[in-house]
């Protein structure tokens, strides 16, 4: 697709995000660049540590930025926004946590964990609207009307993130934050929460960052992809260019790193290591480059005139 006529709704411009002071300063993220469009998932894929939370927390205003701009709806929204803005940002950016057990208020109904939203925003004419709200809600993530005065102990853990998933979808958000949605859940129940999300950016339009580490799920689920290791962005492309043309080192050995349930096509594949030290960024500052069209890698010049050079 040609992103050029794409509307964006999130840009992230030279994103840095440190924790602590002096001497115990982390650098979590930098350099992070990214659009979103309208109406996709778009996923931070990376290993444990590398950064991806971080950055969706930010998004959430959870995290604050040391340096750089998120922009959304054409906003900066880090750092700069309070009162009434503020809030109606935090309408637009919902999120859907990775443990359903922990998020859900264990002393509330169904009922009131999704409409409490709507409470706080004043969303609904009046009782019957809100409930007929509520109740359409909890069908389209495939609970039962009958189950709306029950507890969150009373569900699975599938159906605990159907609930998250209600409590963020009835807000009508633009935006939707899934940080690992589906790693806490038992493996039978995963396709189906994934398809859920799905369902909804196919039918509502909802846009999604997705935050995963495993590469088969966000291969299934995403239209593009950022693939992140120590804070930075490596590579970014749509989700079939990067699988079938990963360019960086670094994204090769992850995808080398999938497991194949054929034990012969396993047999033969090769192991691909990365080791950072391969790149000369003492003397050529790298940059994030696009080497074809919507492709993106973190380089320094010399290797993005190999890659380009290889992909032409
Ligand atoms: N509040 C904080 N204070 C200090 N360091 C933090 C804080 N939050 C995150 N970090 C550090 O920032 C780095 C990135 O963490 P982050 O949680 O974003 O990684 P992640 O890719 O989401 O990993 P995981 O999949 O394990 O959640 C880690 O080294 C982490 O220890």
């Amino acid at each position: 697709m040609d992103n050029s006529t794409r509307e964006t709704l999130l840009s992230i411009k030279d994103l840095e995000i440190t924790f602590g002071t002096g001497n115990s300063k982390f650098v979590a993220v930098q350099d992070v660049n990214f659009d979103i469009f309208k109406g996709e998932i778009f996923s931070l894929v990376g290993e444990s540590g590398s950064g991806k939370t971080t950055i969706g927390r930010a998004v959430l205003g959870i995290n604050p930025t040391s340096n750089g701009q998120i922009i959304f709806e054409g906003k900066q929204i880090n750092g700069k926004i309070s009162g009434k803005e503020k809030f109606d940002i935090e309408r637009k950016i919902q999120m859907i946590f990775q443990d359903p057990s922990a998020s859900l208020n264990e002393r509330a109904t169904v009922d009131y964990i999704i409409s409490e939203g709507l409470y706080n925003y004043k969303l609904f004419k009046n009782e019957e609207d809100r409930l007929n709200k509520v109740k359409k809600m909890l069908e389209a993530v495939g609970l039962l009307p009958e189950q709306l005065y029950r507890y969150p102990h009373e569900f699975s853990g599938g159906q605990r993130q159907r609930i998250g998933i209600a409590r963020a979808l009835i807000m009508n958000p633009d935006l939707v934050v899934a940080d690992e949605p589906i790693s806490a859940l038992d493996m039978s129940i995963r396709a189906q929460v994934l398809n859920l999300l799905k369902k909804f950016q196919r039918e509502q339009g909802v846009t999604f960052l997705f935050v995963a580490h495993d590469l088969s799920v966000v291969r299934y689920i995403s239209d593009r992809i950022a693939v992140i290791r120590a804070g930075r962005i490596l590579e970014l492309a749509e989700t079939e260019e990067l699988f079938n043309n990963p360019i960086h080192p670094y994204t090769k050995s992850l995808l080398s790193a999938i497991p194949i349930p054929d034990p012969q096509i396993a047999k033969n594949r090769e192991n691909i290591v990365y080791d950072p030290s391969i790149h000369n960024y003492s003397t050529e500052k790298p940059k994030f480059e696009e080497i074809k069209p919507g492709h993106f890698v973190y380089c320094n010049e010399t290797e993005a005139k190999e890659y380009k050079i290889k992909f032409k």
